[in-house]
């Protein structure tokens, strides 16, 4: 049975990549890791979930005052269903899955979880830096960010996702535009990292795959 599976061991170039940029600089960024056809499938249900106000306030920690998480984050949020049975969440789970299967096998892992939300960062918001596993999910492997906004996202607009990388004792900072269609994938214990202010709704389905 193992030995069946090996042989049937299929490279996929693209997941390769990905792991590579893991293993170099603990981050990834692809634009490719979805067709045309399935973003506009996710970014049409994240447009229709959100405008039927299917959307809440995103939390920081449970007790935490509305004010103050409006100082740290700005965004709303609506988890994902794997279960349910519509087309953008069997196309994205099933890609998700593929691909968290793939990182099992060649890297050991041990993705046992996951849990991805739409997210919307309406005009003028922001997402303080941080570090994915704050909120005391240490179960947290790699974080995942899938931008669905608008095509031509101007830099204008702003919403970068600055990731800041420890070199030596220096500190570099690097900033991605969140153009449609691109995914980051980095390393939930390790990089720290902020959404800046966005100018236009930022869209986007983020979320994490984990161990135990
Ligand atoms: O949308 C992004 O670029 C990152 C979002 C993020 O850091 C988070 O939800 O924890
Ligand atoms: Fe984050």
């Amino acid at each position: 049975m193992e030995l069946f599976e090996q042989l049937e061991f299929k490279e996929i170039p693209l997941y390769e990549g990905v792991i590579n940029d893991l293993l170099v600089q603990k981050y990834s960024v692809v634009d490719d890791f979805f067709s045309a056809e399935e973003i506009l499938t996710l970014r049409n249900s994240l447009l229709f979930k959100y405008e039927e106000d299917q959307f809440k306030k995103a939390a920081i920690g449970s007790k935490t005052n509305e004010l103050i998480v409006r100082s740290i984050r700005g965004d709303f949020i609506l988890w994902m269903d794997e279960k349910a049975q519509e087309d953008a969440e069997k196309l994205f789970f099933s890609k998700i899955n593929e691909f968290a299967n793939y990182l099992n096998k060649t890297c050991f892992l041990g993705i046992l979880h996951k849990e991805f939300h739409y997210a919307l960062y309406p005009e003028g918001t922001f997402y303080k830096r941080h570090l994915d596993t704050f909120q005391n999910d240490d179960r947290r492997k790699l974080s995942i960010a899938l931008y669905l906004n608008e095509p031509n996202w101007q830099p204008e607009y702003g919403g970068e996702l600055a990731i800041y990388l420890q070199e030596d004792t220096k500190e570099k900072t690097i900033e991605i535009s969140p153009i449609q269609g691109r995914m980051v994938i980095f390393e939930s214990q390790e990089l720290e990292h902020e959404v800046k202010t966005a100018n236009q709704n930022r869209m986007s389905i983020t979320g994490w795959l984990k161990t135990r």
